[in-house]
């Protein structure tokens, strides 16, 4: 892992850099996929599901047989620990519904805004290197809360053309409507122009690798809207000398497994905290079932020493990690200045695993500093919000000049003639 002593601000932008990412050719190979999805449909999905995923699927939606055989597969105790999650998801989005606003701007000019729910979501599984079963309550729970119609689901099959029992089980427990052995560029293609197979949807969700983020990213220029770019995993943790290193270098470890291009990182004002985490980490990552995978992203990994807070929560702001996680004895500090992150963990007994699976925020986050811009998936990312006004005859007369005299400055007549007319007949009727 490499450690950084107080970095100075001309080197942050080095320090704070993602890992580097081939990229190339993603973007052509993407768009290669979909003209052939947009021609052929299913064919050219199963052309791809064989190439990438190295298996010849006949039958691309998952069976009702299959489902039921799912729900078997899959022990009491993973069942009970799925529904205490899904209790406690469901309760945090369920108090995001809000009110709807109603307001009378002028006197007889009403206004309202109400929430109507998107009726067709696509929902994308990572499969590749562990079955995020996790990521469908994650996804349908709130689409199912917001009240979206049609929910879909697309996973990779594994090498049996099957997938994980727990994530039909979680599928069928949240109410998604279809769900299909799709995975990769194929998958969000498919539910971009739709195929015979699958239907098309008007907003995708869901985290994946390279491939699936920039598939997203295409699929926004064909008219579907996305969630957000949620790429690699990562984590920025900020301690100090009270908190506890092997604690520390565990929630490192979280998120370093999940995959060769993921980041963590600690930022610290101890010395003696950075080496103590660097030794837990020696020792604890040695007896990880994933350490192949875990080593390789802590190759990609920082421990950084800095002189205050203010250095580190200006270093935090800047990097705009997906997971923020504070151990520190000036935890307000950092609640009330970090501007940029994902989700924010704060104390000992917070770990980060705790927002990825039962504490009831939901684990979909901008990655690579998209947390400047986007906000996590939540309630509102399954709503539209429509404004709605009445306007009496009074409001008319209220507000028509205004209007008439700023169409006229835009030189829309139109738009002025559509008052005016009103007024008028309104003045006629009174004059009668
Ligand atoms: N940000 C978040 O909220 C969040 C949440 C969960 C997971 N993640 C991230 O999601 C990612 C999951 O990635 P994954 O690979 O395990 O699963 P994945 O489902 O995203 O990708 C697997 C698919 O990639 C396609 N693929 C593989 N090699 C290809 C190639 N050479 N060309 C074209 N397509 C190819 C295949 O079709 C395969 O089905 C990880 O990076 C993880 O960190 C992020
Ligand atoms: N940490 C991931 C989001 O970056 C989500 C996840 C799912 N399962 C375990 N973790
Ligand atoms: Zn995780």
């Amino acid at each position: 892992m490499n450690k950084i002593y107080n970095p100075k601000p001309a080197s942050w932008p080095e320090i704070l850099e993602r890992p580097p990412q081939n990229l190339t050719n993603i973007e052509a190979t993407v768009s290669d996929i979909f003209s052939e999805i947009k021609l052929k449909g299913d064919l050219a999905v199963k052309k791809y599901t064989q190439l990438f995923d190295g298996i010849e699927i006949e039958k691309l939606m998952v069976s009702t047989n299959e489902l039921t055989t799912s729900e078997k597969e899959i022990t009491s105790d993973l069942k009970n620990a799925i529904n205490l999650a899904k209790t406690n998801i469901e309760k945090f989005h369920c108090a995001q519904k809000s009110e709807k606003i109603v307001l009378e701007t002028s006197e007889g000019v009403k206004c309202w805004q109400e929430k109507r729910p998107i009726q067709k979501v696509g929902l994308y599984i990572p499969g590749g290197t562990a079955p995020l079963f996790s990521t469908v309550l994650m996804l349908a729970i709130p689409a199912k809360i917001a009240g979206c119609e049609e929910i879909i689901l697309c996973t990779p099959p594994n090498k049996e053309g099957k997938i994980e029992p727990s994530i039909l089980y979680a599928a069928k427990l949240c109410g998604v409507t279809k769900i299909f052995k799709i995975g990769g560029i194929q998958a969000i293609g498919a539910m971009t122009f739709g195929t015979e197979s699958v239907p098309s949807v008007y907003k995708i969700f869901g985290p994946g690798n390279n491939f699936v983020t920039i598939a997203k990213q295409i699929a926004t220029k064909h008219g579907v809207a996305i969630d957000m770019p949620a790429g690699p995993s990562e984590l920025l943790v900020f301690a100090d000398e009270t908190a506890n290193a092997s604690f520390v270098a565990s929630d490192l470890l979280s998120q370093a497994e999940h995959g060769a291009d993921s980041q963590v990182i600690l930022i610290t004002t101890s010395r003696r905290l950075l080496n103590n985490v660097e030794k837990e980490l020696q020792s604890q990552l040695k007896v990880l079932p994933r350490i192949a995978v875990a080593s390789q992203s802590l190759n990609n990994s920082k421990l950084i020493l800095v002189e205050t807070n203010l250095m580190a929560i200006n270093l935090i702001n800047e990097y705009a990690p997906e997971h923020f996680l504070i151990v520190s004895n000036e935890e307000d500090f950092f609640i009330e200045n970090i501007q940029n992150a994902g989700s924010v963990f704060i104390g000992s007994y917070t770990p980060e695993s705790a927002g990825d699976y039962a504490s009831g925020t939901n684990h979909t986050l901008p990655t690579n500093g998209f947390a400047k811009q986007y906000s996590g998936v939540n309630l509102d990312s399954f709503l539209k919000t429509m404004t709605f006004q009445k306007i009496s005859e009074k409001g008319i007369q209220n507000i028509g000049s205004a209007i008439e005299i700023m169409a006229e400055a835009e030189g829309l007549q139109a738009h002025k003639n559509a008052v005016t007319i009103r007024l008028e007949s309104l003045k006629m009727r009174e004059n009668a």
